[in-house]
């Protein structure tokens, strides 16, 4: 069945698995079963559930970035009214409109670039002519607003700290002004300052440009201030959804899951 997608949904998730072969090559497993949701434009939603419940499978997938070891099983997803089954051109232009950051990028950023062609990538990598002089001023732009000082321009990712490597990760995936964010793990190694800067440039693309997002984090302080919609998932299966933490419909289901989404007694800092 073909369903036309209306120009204000971000992404409609239609009963969708995904099967993911085993790293020894054993059988494929479901690591997706039967997840529904649409989100609308400019809108975030957030993925939460204990670890190996399939977050990161369905951010990866919906990104473009599945690989070869996942594939789609049942049910579809539009991502910006693109089918996440369809390969090729289509979907290259839902990598081109998604700002993707995957679990663990920051600790995988090519050694041997500087922080200003890492963050510059996404363009050069489609442009080789790109102009250098914008290139270079939106690369500042970025150093900025993540509180990254100019001069890093010429580090290397060995030379920075954690919490510096995952926000030029991030830079990175703002570089091309995405119209959606999927961002796995994205307050990892990031300080209380650094997380109000990462939502502040949610929340200022959400205002001033539509931008949405899916973002991937179990930190129910952060979830919170971003007022989100939020899906928690366990073993693949969505076992609740709601705005914001507090107020989550939940399937019957044990109380260590609503634990995890329980707020910590750190106060928000916004
Ligand atoms: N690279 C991989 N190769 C094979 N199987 C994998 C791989 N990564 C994850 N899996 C499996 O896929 C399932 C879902 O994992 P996934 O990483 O999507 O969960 P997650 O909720 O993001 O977990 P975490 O919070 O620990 O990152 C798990 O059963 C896991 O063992």
């Amino acid at each position: 069945m073909v369903r036309s997608q209306p120009a204000s949904v971000a992404v409609d998730v239609d009963d969708l698995s995904i099967e993911r072969l085993s790293a020894r090559g054993g059988d494929a497993a479901r690591v997706v079963d039967g997840v529904t949701f649409t989100l609308e434009r400019a809108n975030t939603l957030v993925l939460m559930g204990p670890t190996g419940s399939g977050k990161s499978s369905l951010a990866a997938m919906l990104a473009g970035h599945g690989g070869a070891d996942m594939k789609v099983v049942g049910g579809d997803a539009r991502v910006e009214g693109i089918s996440i089954r369809k390969g090729g051109r289509p979907l290259r232009q839902v990598t081109y409109h998604t700002g993707f950051l995957a679990q663990g990028d920051a600790a995988r950023l090519p050694p041997r670039s500087t922080v200003a062609e890492i963050i510059a990538e996404p363009v050069t990598s489609r442009d080789r002519r790109a102009n250098a002089r914008a290139i270079a001023l939106r690369v500042a732009t970025l150093l900025d607003e993540f509180s990254l000082p100019l001069g890093m321009t010429s580090k290397y990712p060995y030379e920075l700290s954690a919490g510096m490597r995952q926000r030029v990760a991030l830079a990175r995936a703002f570089m091309l002004e995405p119209r959606l964010l999927i961002a796995d793990d994205i307050f990892a190694n990031l300080d209380v300052d650094s997380r109000r800067l990462v939502r502040e440039a949610i929340v200022r693309r959400r205002e001033d440009r539509a931008m949405s997002a899916v973002l991937v984090t179990n930190d129910t302080d952060a979830v919170n201030a971003l007022n989100p919609y939020v899906l928690v998932l366990r073993a693949g299966h969505p076992i609740a959804f709601g705005r914001g933490t507090k107020d989550l419909l939940w399937t019957p289901s044990s109380e260590a899951d609503e634990r995890l989404v329980a707020p910590s007694t750190i106060p928000t800092v916004r």
